[in-house]
């Protein structure tokens, strides 16, 4: 007992990764019920959720309970994957597999790609369990050739290619400066500023129709908004995405962003292909190499020419003010290299997550007029009509907030999550070893009946809390994650979105273009429209 304790407190981190299988799980099934429930953070029984319904307590302590290995678990064959993914082309089709898949094997399952196994988390329960056991600094997944294109060229890591400390000291500043809303409401003026310019482009847009309220390809204004919004953050300047010439230079970061995404399967390959490949087959590496160069260059400018700003004012003997970006530029809590790659990749992570969401969110009214409705009764009967909201705003519109929750919850833009789990894990009866590649399924979770009834159903309601105890950490739909390695700029994400809809609902009726035919969603590394979204936007009288 004396040694199970001492386990126990040591935590899960102890069990020596040299040890077999047998007899981790043997020092697992002793813990299980001594300490597995605290070490895990099972979510009590009977825990409130958003739904109304419980969370069931997935690891039943129970002196039976057998602990099941990766042998027991089910799951395709890697035959059957590779005719999936290759033949039957699933890399656009992975949202749905994951559907197929829950269906199939349940709750929870395997997967192999040639030699990675991963273990598949499709369950509401399961997901709050591993997430809530992570450790202080969660792994998400092999970043081999992110890694490697860095060294290469002598590059930082950002927060999203980093780990273990690094990962941690840099998180720990970014986190302290735009993780709370209030941190991100002082942003509240400049987004606003790029929000006037989106409506401006679609009345410009709109005017080069014949019935002179269509905009073609929705998602394209949108990320230029998105881009030109978050730069308006990162860069603390406008590249002039939403003019009617875009600037060279901006121009050319579109084209990397592009490369980067649009041969989204070739980057994958680039990480794939075994390295004394690329001879044979040098393009996935080479088009890899060159959108980032792409998008390191255009950083590099603008944070470089921000430094010099501030070193010109200080040398003038005047105050320094500004933003994020002169935060850390001033403060030197990251390198300068840290600083590039940051904004580089939060860049990279906050253009098409943002612009995916804002093109879901907007066909959805179109396609739900009533709902619009109720949304626009709401801004106009708190605001007043046509006023300009601001970030404080929000939180009285909670319409608006639940039109982007359930946007998500519908299309989360990231359908799976990974992790590569630190330390043994028993998990919905099964032991899996430390460096088990883990997928954590949102967009199942998203759609089970159980977690949101009615879960095809367009309801923003269904998010507007009825009281100050209606619990709304509803584990099924986390789409920006949970907990420490979650998305550090939802605020910012939260805050375009949240500006830009409300303005567009004051100002136009937003209807389906006769030319849209129904969009479906597809995967191509986000979860993105599968055909261009063609909206109309007609002039509201108010
Ligand atoms: C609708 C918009 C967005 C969605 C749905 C979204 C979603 C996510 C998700 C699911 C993750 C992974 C979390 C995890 O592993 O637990 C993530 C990570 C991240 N996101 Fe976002 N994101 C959005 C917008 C943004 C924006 C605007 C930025 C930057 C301004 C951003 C920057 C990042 C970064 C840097 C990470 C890596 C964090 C880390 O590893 O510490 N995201 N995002």
């Amino acid at each position: 007992m004396a040694l199970l304790n001492s386990f126990a407190a040591a935590g899960l981190k102890n069990l020596q990764a040299g040890w077999t299988i047998n007899q981790r799980i043997f020092v697992l099934r002793a813990l299980h019920k001594s300490a597995a429930s605290e070490a895990l953070e099972i979510p009590a029984t009977g825990e409130e959720t958003m739904s109304g319904r419980l969370i069931e307590p997935t690891m039943p302590v129970d002196e039976k309970t057998e602990l099941k290995t990766l042998n027991d678990m089910p799951g395709p064959s890697t035959l059957s994957n590779l005719v999936e993914f290759f033949w039957r082309d699933g890399f656009s089709r992975i949202h749905e597999i994951q559907l197929e898949h829950r269906k199939k094997y349940g709750k929870i399952f395997k997967s192999r790609f040639g030699p990675q196994l991963v273990v598949s988390i499709a369950d509401r329960g399961l997901v709050a369990e591993v997430l809530r056991a992570e450790g202080v600094a969660p792994q998400r997944a092999n970043m081999e050739s992110w890694q490697e294109y860095r060294d290469m060229r002598g590059r930082s890591n950002g927060l999203i290619s980093a780990e273990g400390e690094d990962w941690l000291n840099m998180r720990s500043v970014l986190r302290q400066l735009i993780m709370r809303p209030k941190d991100v409401a002082v942003f509240s003026d400049d987004v606003n500023k790029v929000v006037d310019d989106l409506v401006k482009r679609v009345c410009t847009l709109r005017a080069q129709e014949s019935d002179g309220a269509t905009v073609f390809n929705v998602n394209d204004l949108f990320f230029k908004y998105a881009m030109e919004g978050v730069a308006s953050i990162l860069y603390e300047c406008r590249l002039g995405c939403l003019e009617n010439n875009v600037p060279q230079k901006t121009q050319d970061y579109i084209g990397a962003l592009n490369l980067m995404f649009s041969s989204f399967k070739t980057t994958m390959y680039a990480g794939a292909i075994p390295k004394w490949l690329r001879p044979i087959i040098p393009k996935p590496w080479e088009e890899f190499c060159s959108s980032w160069d792409g998008l390191f260059k255009f950083s590099m400018i603008h944070v470089d020419k921000r430094f010099n700003d501030i070193k010109a004012q200080l040398e003038r003997g005047e105050e320094v003010k500004g933003g994020l970006l002169t935060h850390l530029l001033v403060t030197k809590e990251m390198s300068i290299e840290e600083i590039y790659a940051n904004v580089t990749e939060m860049l990279l992570a906050g253009v098409d997550t943002t612009s995916f969401t804002l093109s879901w969110a907007t066909y959805m009214l179109a396609q739900h007029p009533d709902i619009q409705e109720q949304i626009h009764g709401e801004i106009t009967r708190t605001l007043g009509p046509g006023t300009v909201p601001t970030a404080e705003d929000v939180s009285q519109l909670p319409l608006i907030r639940g039109l982007v929750k359930e946007t998500l919850r519908l299309f989360p833009v990231l359908p799976g999550n990974g992790r590569i789990i630190q330390d043994d894990l028993v998990v919905g009866g099964y032991f899996i070893p430390k460096g088990t590649q883990l997928a954590l399924c949102h967009y199942s979770t998203s759609l089970e009946e159980e977690n949101f009834p009615g879960a095809l159903e367009f309801q923003p309601q269904r998010w507007v809390r009825k009281d100050a105890s209606d619990r709304v950490d509803n584990f099924g739909s986390i789409p920006f994650g949970y907990g420490i390695r979650s998305c550090v700029g939802r605020r910012i994400a939260e805050l375009e979105l949240h500006l830009a809809l409300i303005r567009l609902i004051q100002k136009f009726r937003i209807e389906v273009s006769p030319v849209t035919t129904e969009v479906k969603a597809k995967t191509h590394g986000l979860l993105c429209p599968s055909a261009p979204i063609n909206l109309r936007f007609v002039d509201r009288e108010n």
